[in-house]
């Protein structure tokens, strides 16, 4: 049988939710005999991830993602199903097992505010055991991948977001993990902080064979980083294969936006592509992906653009469409 490195079999997550009628009454019922429904929030999920590999989880807000993550790292036990992570069942938390993954979550922090990033660091090596000397080298080494050597002596309440997220994955990696589960690592970073993350990533992932499971909102991070992604939509995985062929499929588009000479009559944008917006001098396309050259050629040609840019568009956009088509 292969080894799968992240393994959940008909995973369900049950969240009972306190319900209350409005008015005095209710409060006062809600506060004597509370009554609660099951929420499904992640329903028969299954996948495997192979050693090595790096996967994108995608989903809308409150498709599931987060509590999966949290059942692959043992903070919450699935109400059925099976879960396994490098040979553990995640939900004992044995030592051995959180030795090899970690979970780095893009809203919370788990560096202490008034410290410098070191002495957070510095707890972090006496909980997982690792010697002076692994100290040294591996605070070295991780903080030249992350461009962070100056930054780690001083209080972290002192950092830049995206220097205080390059600390957290340093924090996180210190034990030098094989299965890494990263819930939107890049959140409210700016583009070059975001490139930092991923840059990282890539190198960490090829330079000690990491396993990685990824959710993002930033497509960026997912087709820089993922060849092979999940998708979740109300607890449930809709798709779980290449990436490219997902886009192929659903997203055949790239948006392309525009800054212009504002006398330009709005009938004229029209013949470029579907028009998503416009607002004031901005404009943007969706341009199908086998005419773009060719459509951003001829708006060069045509217009007069003081600037324009092709970017993917956001995941929320691919997932829409995967949606509209009835993928589901
Ligand atoms: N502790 C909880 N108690 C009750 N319901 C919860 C709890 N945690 C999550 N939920 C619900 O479960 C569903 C899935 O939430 P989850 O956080 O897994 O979504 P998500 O895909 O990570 O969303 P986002 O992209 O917004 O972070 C949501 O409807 C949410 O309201």
């Amino acid at each position: 049988m292969p080894f799968h490195v992240v393994q959940s079999l008909g995973s369900i997550s049950v969240y009972p939710v306190a319900i209350k009628q409005p008015g005095l009454k209710g409060t006062l019922r809600h506060f004597f005999r509370r009554e609660y429904r099951n929420v499904e929030a992640v329903k028969q999920v299954s996948f495997q991830i192979e050693p090595g590999e790096v996967v994108g989880f995608l989903g809308p807000n409150g498709a599931g993602k987060t509590t999966t993550l949290k059942m692959l790292t043992g903070l919450i036990h699935p109400s059925t199903g099976q879960v396994t992570v490098a040979g553990a069942t995640p939900f004992q938390r044995a030592a051995p097992f959180l030795q090899q993954i970690t979970l780095v979550m893009g809203q919370k922090q788990q560096l202490l505010w008034d410290l410098p990033a070191l002495d957070s660091l510095r707890i972090n090596a006496a909980i997982y055991g690792i010697s002076d000397r692994q100290f040294r080298d591996r605070v070295n080494e991780l903080a030249d991948m992350l461009d962070l050597q100056e930054k780690l002596a001083q209080p972290v309440r002192k950092l830049s977001l995206g220097e205080r997220m390059k600390a957290e994955m340093l924090a996180a990696l210190l034990h030098r993990p094989q299965v890494l589960f990263l819930d939107e690592p890049t959140l409210g970073l700016d583009v070059n902080a975001q490139v930092a993350v991923r840059n990282f990533l890539k190198t960490y992932n090829q330079r000690y064979g990491a396993t990685v499971l990824l959710t993002s909102h930033y497509m960026a991070d997912i087709t820089a980083l993922c060849e092979r992604v999940l998708l979740i939509y109300q607890g449930e995985l809709i798709y779980d294969g290449r990436l490219d062929q997902l886009l192929e499929q659903f997203s055949p588009y790239r948006e392309v936006a525009i800054e212009f000479d504002c006398s330009l009559p709005s009938e004229k944008l029209q013949t470029y592509g579907e028009l998503k917006s416009l607002e004031g001098c901005q404009a943007v396309f969706l341009v199908k992906r086998d005419r773009l050259t060719q459509t951003v050629s001829q708006i060069l040609a045509d217009l007069p653009v003081q600037d324009l840019t092709v970017t993917d568009p956001p995941v929320e956009d691919v997932i829409g469409r995967v949606f509209q088509a009835g993928a589901v």
